[in-house]
């Protein structure tokens, strides 16, 4: 079989087929995020915020005694610092996601609110190189498309399914993206490892544990 003809794990779609849908839908999503404008993204940030409130409460304790990666907006992603803020207030030790090296698993240093941050890789701030690494035990996905079997795409490095594909244990993953991402399929490939919980504005749209 050569890669024009393979099929993804589930669906008869060629990969190179795949990629270029991919491709076409980064683009379609991220033009659809941009379009809603900022009064929009915000009122559904403080949806999810809540959403992600209620949900770490009712299944982590309030993540209390736990390492949360959350992530720092960017592209018009919902923005969750003040619940990073907040977290951290109540003893949550924070962590935000960095890409040190290219084609690699993402590596994870702590953040607290007098970190000052620097630019990292895509030009997105994150912690200094002196801030602690750490390995969390909650990890946030930012997310342009979901499915409701948890799968994500992301903007194209790979880097979330490298990082998880080598934790073990596995952080419990939330996806956080807007209502109006969802998708039918990714058409997932064998890479690709489904997400544990989806969480949009409109609450959890998928959950592979319990709640
Ligand atoms: N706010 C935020 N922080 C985050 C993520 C995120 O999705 N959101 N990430 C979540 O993973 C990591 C950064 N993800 C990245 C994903 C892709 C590329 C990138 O260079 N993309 C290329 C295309 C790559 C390809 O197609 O092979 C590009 O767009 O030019 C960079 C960083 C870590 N921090
Ligand atoms: N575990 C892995 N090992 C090696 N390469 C991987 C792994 N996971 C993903 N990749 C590579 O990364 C590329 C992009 O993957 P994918 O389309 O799933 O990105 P994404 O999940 O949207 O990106 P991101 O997580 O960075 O937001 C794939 O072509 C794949 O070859």
């Amino acid at each position: 079989m050569t890669d024009d003809t393979e099929t993804t794990r589930n669906h008869d779609v060629p990969v190179s087929a795949v990629a270029a849908w991919r491709r076409g839908e980064r683009t379609r999503l991220r033009e659809a995020r941009q379009a809603l404008g900022v009064d929009a993204r915000r009122t559904i940030g403080q949806a999810i915020t809540g959403h992600l409130r209620a949900l770490l409460e009712r299944r982590f304790n309030g993540a209390k005694g736990r390492i949360f990666s959350a992530y720092w907006p960017i592209k018009g992603e919902p923005d969750l610092r003040p619940l990073m803020t907040d977290l951290h207030g109540l003893g949550v030790m924070i962590a935000l996601p960095i890409v040190e090296t290219k084609a690699a698993p993402l590596v994870f240093r702590r953040w607290t609110p007098d970190t000052k941050m620097v630019r990292g890789d895509w030009n997105i701030p994150v912690p200094p190189p002196e801030a602690d690494q750490v390995i969390p035990d909650i990890t946030l996905a930012p997310l342009l498309g979901w499915d409701v079997r948890g799968f994500r795409l992301g903007y194209g490095g790979g880097y979330f399914d490298r990082t998880l594909a080598d934790l073990d244990p596995r952080p419990t993953t939330i996806g956080i993206g807007f209502q109006a991402a969802h998708l039918t399929t990714i058409h997932p490939q064998p890479h690709d490892i489904p997400l544990d919980i989806i969480l949009t504005e409109a609450g959890v749209q998928t959950k592979r544990i319990s709640p």
